[in-house]
């Protein structure tokens, strides 16, 4: 039987009835189906004091289900740690596939580079340790790279998401899919305010203001998922 999620990607995943019933899914229908490069990745991700931010295998099952459907072959990684689903995007798009991959801080993308070596998928990515926003924007310039990308993952600084979402509405072809992360915020969304942990309030707040900003954002289809954290899947329609 695979390792004990909790133990391996961080305490209380998912946003299911029961910890059970998120182990039956994982146990059931993702890990017999996750490459082993990608279990890999995630079991030396799991001793990082900070593991529970890499992206849940479930939703990283998602992800790749996307990028084949749009047959995505160039995208965008905004927040990519040690590199869970930078590592699942890159085995996914074909061999001249390129990711453009963003983070501040490349330490954690260090810890998961060798398994991405080993991978042999290493030459599609190109990581830019930076800010997102003006990489971005600096895209942006280069009108060659409007309406170019067909897929982008959002999982980073909850304060710039909507920023990224109006970049991202640019750098999308009609059709092309960007995914935002943490859209449930531990399911505080949903809960009084007073209920709420302190901790956890700048960021459900921001949630609560991109959930509204997306849903009435009619440029793209969206779906709000309930997988790991919550997902909303946008697909640009102009
Ligand atoms: C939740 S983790 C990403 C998890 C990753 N997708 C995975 O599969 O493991 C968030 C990352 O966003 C990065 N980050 C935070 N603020 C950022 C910003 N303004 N620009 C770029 N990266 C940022 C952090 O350094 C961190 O590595
Ligand atoms: O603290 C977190 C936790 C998560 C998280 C929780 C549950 C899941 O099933 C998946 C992920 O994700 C985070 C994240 O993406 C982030 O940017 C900061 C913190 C956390």
């Amino acid at each position: 039987m695979e390792q004990n999620t909790k133990m391996v990607s961080g305490p209380s995943k998912g946003l299911l009835q029961s910890e059970d019933l998120y182990q039956y899914i994982q146990e059931t229908s993702v890990f017999p189906r996750e490459p082993e490069f990608l279990k890999e990745l995630r079991h030396v991700t799991a001793s990082h004091p900070r593991a529970m931010m890499a992206t849940s295998p479930d939703a990283g099952q998602m992800m790749v289900m996307l990028l084949n459907l749009v047959n995505a072959k160039k995208t965008i990684e905004v927040g990519v740690f040690t590199g869970y689903s930078l590592l699942l995007t890159a085995l996914t798009i074909p061999e001249d596939g390129k990711i453009i991959a963003i983070d501040v801080n490349r330490e954690p993308f260090e810890i998961g580079l060798p398994v991405i070596k080993k991978a042999g998928v290493a030459d599609k990515i190109d990581f830019i340790e930076s800010e997102a926003l003006p990489v971005l924007d600096q895209l942006l310039q280069n009108h060659g790279n409007e309406g170019s990308f067909d897929f982008a993952f959002v999982d980073a600084d909850k304060v710039n998401y909507w920023n990224y979402h109006e970049r991202l509405m640019k750098l999308l072809k009609v059709g092309g899919v960007a995914v935002y992360d943490n859209t449930l915020w531990g399911g505080s969304v949903a809960m009084p305010e007073a209920l709420v942990p302190e901790s956890m309030k700048p960021g459900r707040q921001l949630t609560i203001e991109l959930n509204k900003l997306l849903a009435a954002d009619q440029r793209v289809q969206i779906s709000h998922v309930s997988l790991g954290d919550g997902i909303t899947i946008c697909r640009r329609l102009y």
